[in-house]
């Protein structure tokens, strides 16, 4: 079963169209990552799967539930923690887990949660004293209450150390192969790519993507980058490799060589150098990154608003 499902899903804001037609399938159990740059329809999607905001079209299904209709029941199941929570500053860490245990109804020990996010020793100071990055992982403990079949965590890294990240990716696995479906929105790219499954990309309030990591990248036309170490490669050497089918750019200095082409290609690109009588040393293959895949769907929208804007000026 799916544990989210939207279908035909847009909200307006007056002459704004904060998400338009959107098709989105969680499945049960996955952990997804739903990236977009600012603007993009991020929260608002987020706000509708909770019935924070209502749809202007469309229809939303969450753990088998009419996001709407039955929002009460959704929110029983579902852990959240929120973009830019807020403590409750006269109250403790453990008062506000145990808030959130009681409007749960569920029966676990605020301590062992405090414990799990890593702030056990704050468990009796007021959380108005806390830090950024304390606020959040008592943010999070309070989403983990009563096992909920869904989390929905918005920038759960932001503030955290890089100790505290980890965590809180340790936390996300966890809570998945407890059988938790966990949607995840997030800018920090390198977290994303290190916990989630499948990623969704939104731009414009719609979805430009939505795959596993590896498949982005097949889709995004498996180009790979060779660093290529030899003992001196001239001028015309870079050139020959720059002019092979495949190869997307060359650069070098004499003693190493950045390629980027397509997959296939590699051993066209180090036979060529060897019959130029180039000695390749060493080479090695990096992949794209989440970051240059989410570059590659969402940039050169950005680049075309700024063409429109130059027309309309002109
Ligand atoms: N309550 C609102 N009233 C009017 N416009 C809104 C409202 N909420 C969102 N919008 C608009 O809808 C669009 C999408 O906003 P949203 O907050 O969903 O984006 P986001 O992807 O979460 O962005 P960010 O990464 O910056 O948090 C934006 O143009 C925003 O200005």
């Amino acid at each position: 079963m799916a544990a989210i499902e939207l279908t035909g899903v847009t909200k307006r804001y007056g002459d704004v169209t904060a998400v338009d037609g959107l098709d989105l399938t969680v499945s049960e159990g996955e952990v997804f990552g739903f990236l977009g740059p600012n603007g993009a329809g991020k929260s608002t999607t987020i706000n509708m799967i909770l019935d924070f905001v209502g749809p202007t079209e469309g229809d939303l299904t969450v753990l088998g539930l009419d996001a709407r209709r039955d929002s009460v029941a959704v929110r029983q199941r579902t852990g959240v923690l929120p973009e830019g929570f807020d403590v409750y500053n006269r109250l403790t860490g453990r008062k506000h887990v145990e808030f959130a245990i009681d409007s749960k109804d569920a029966d676990d020990d605020p301590d062992a949660i405090l414990e799990r996010v890593g702030i056990a020793d704050a468990a009796d100071r007021k959380a108005g004293g806390y830090s950024k990055g304390m606020r959040q992982r008592l943010a999070l403990g309070m989403a983990l209450v009563g096992d909920p079949d869904l989390l929905i965590l918005d920038e759960p890294s932001s503030g955290l150390d890089p100790a505290g990240a980890k965590e809180m990716r340790d936390i996300v696995r966890t809570e998945a192969d407890r059988g938790a479906t966990v949607f995840f929105s997030s800018h920090v790219l390198g977290q994303v790519e290190a916990v989630c499954d499948r990623v969704g990309i939104m731009r414009e309030g719609s979805l430009v993507a939505e795959d596993s990591i590896e498949g982005l990248r097949e889709a995004a036309g498996g180009e790979e980058t060779l660093e290529i170490t030899v003992d001196s490669a001239s001028t015309e050497d870079v050139d020959a490799v720059r002019e092979l089918d495949g190869v997307v750019s060359a650069s070098g200095d004499g003693g190493s060589l950045t390629v980027s082409c397509e997959g296939g290609v590699k051993t066209k690109v180090l036979s060529t150098l060897e019959d130029r009588g180039v000695t390749v040393k060493d080479f090695e293959t990096v992949e794209a990154s989440l970051e240059d895949l989410f570059l590659s769907y969402t940039e050169d929208r950005v680049d075309a608003d700024a063409e429109d804007e130059e027309e309309v000026t002109a």
